[in-house]
């Protein structure tokens, strides 16, 4: 079984998205192994070792261990993380060093925050999320639980982001707009008007295309 202590991290989900979260942590000082379903199959991700599956990882010794989901769907990255969380893991926030988070902002637990993105003050960031690279996320906004805004993407003040909505790469909404839960706004849209939950909407102005799958 593995030994853990304070600078160790385990990250469930050894992917494209799990790497980027890996290399992270590493920069925060971190030994990381991954957990993933493909074990046995997959036993390592690049030179980080995967030690089991995620019913292998309910059996660890949750006391302080820390752990954090790198899935890049929000819905099952929502599962796991409630799951993690309900076995007594600890689920830090990682931030990158290169981010710019003001002190007035909050940030709350497994959410991720990746090279070069910028959270202004007041903004308030929900559980689970990923705040990808050299997105912004500008003053007084509030982003939902699990909600991914992509690379670059680039919220004006006071927008306010449902639970689990995806905002694609290059995506930017205008201030004040609302966004429901689960909505996916397409890559390279601007948004200037507000969207319900559960649609998928694009373009320059997005306008809705369809409901969600
Ligand atoms: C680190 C990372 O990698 S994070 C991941 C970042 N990835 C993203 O942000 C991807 C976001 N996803 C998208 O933008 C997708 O294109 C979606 C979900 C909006 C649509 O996907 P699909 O339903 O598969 O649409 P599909 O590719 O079949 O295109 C259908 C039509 O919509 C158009 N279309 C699709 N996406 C967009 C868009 N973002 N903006 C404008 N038009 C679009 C296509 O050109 C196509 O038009 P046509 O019928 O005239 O040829």
């Amino acid at each position: 079984m593995m030994e853990t202590n304070d600078q160790s991290l385990i990250i469930f989900g050894a992917s494209g998205h799990g790497k980027v979260v890996a290399d992270l942590a590493e920069q925060l000082g971190y030994v990381v192994n991954f957990y993933d379903d493909a074990y046995p199959q997959k036993t390592q991700l690049e030179h980080w070792p995967v030690l089991g599956t995620f019913d292998d990882l309910l059996k660890l010794n949750t006391h302080n261990t820390k752990a954090v989901v790198a899935i890049g769907n929000n819905a099952i990255r929502e599962l796991k993380t409630k799951q993690l969380q309900a076995h007594g893991f600890t689920l830090p926030t990682l931030v990158h060093p290169s981010a710019v988070v003001s002190t007035y902002a909050e940030l709350s637990t497994g959410t991720v925050v990746l090279a070069n993105a910028v959270v202004n003050a007041f903004a308030l960031i929900g559980r689970g999320c990923i705040i990808n690279s050299s997105s912004i996320v500008e003053h007084d906004c509030f982003i939902g639980n699990f909600a991914h805004i992509c690379p670059t993407s680039a919220l004006a003040g006071g927008v306010k982001i449902g639970d689990r909505c995806w905002l694609g790469i290059g995506s930017q909404v205008r201030q004040l707009i609302n966004i429901g839960n689960d909505t996916l706004v397409g890559a390279g849209s601007t948004v200037v008007k507000s969207l319900p939950s559960n649609v998928v909407a694009y373009g320059s102005p997005a306008v809705v295309v369809r409901g969600q799958d």
